[in-house]
């Protein structure tokens, strides 16, 4: 989407910090980390949110939750200690970049419930 920050930054026009890249998936540190690991894994392909994924996108979002995210906590070394894997959705939930992220967030003891 052409306005889309996160299509910017998966198309390269936009620089980040890339922790890991195939060819539907983009994941990159976060410009304001909440923890000492803080990752956003982002689709490639501009999907609002949860609320937009439809039964084309099983594959995708399959590939993220059991490949990806754990490859991903696995090379920012919080796959043993453990983390938080969060997709804010909508306003009350907290989504400010209209591209579905899902925060990988590690490296301190989360709180519960989240704020
Ligand atoms: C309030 C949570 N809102 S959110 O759940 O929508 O998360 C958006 C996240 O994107 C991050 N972000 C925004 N722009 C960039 C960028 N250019 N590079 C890396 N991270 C970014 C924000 O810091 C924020 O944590």
């Amino acid at each position: 989407m052409a306005d889309c920050i996160f299509c910017k930054i998966a198309s390269g026009e936009i620089p980040s910090g890339k922790v890991y890249e195939d060819e539907s998936v983009l994941a990159f540190r976060d410009l304001e980390p909440q923890a000492p690991t803080h990752v956003l894994i982002i689709p490639k392909k501009h999907i609002g949110s949860i609320m937009a994924l439809t039964g084309a996108d099983k594959e995708l979002a399959g590939h993220i939750l059991t490949e990806v995210a754990p490859a991903v906590a696995r090379s920012c070394g919080v796959d043993e200690g453990g983390f938080r894997l969060v997709a804010n959705t909508g306003a009350d939930g907290g989504q400010t970049v209209g591209h579905l992220h899902f925060h990988l967030l590690g490296g301190r003891s989360m709180t519960w419930p989240p704020g």
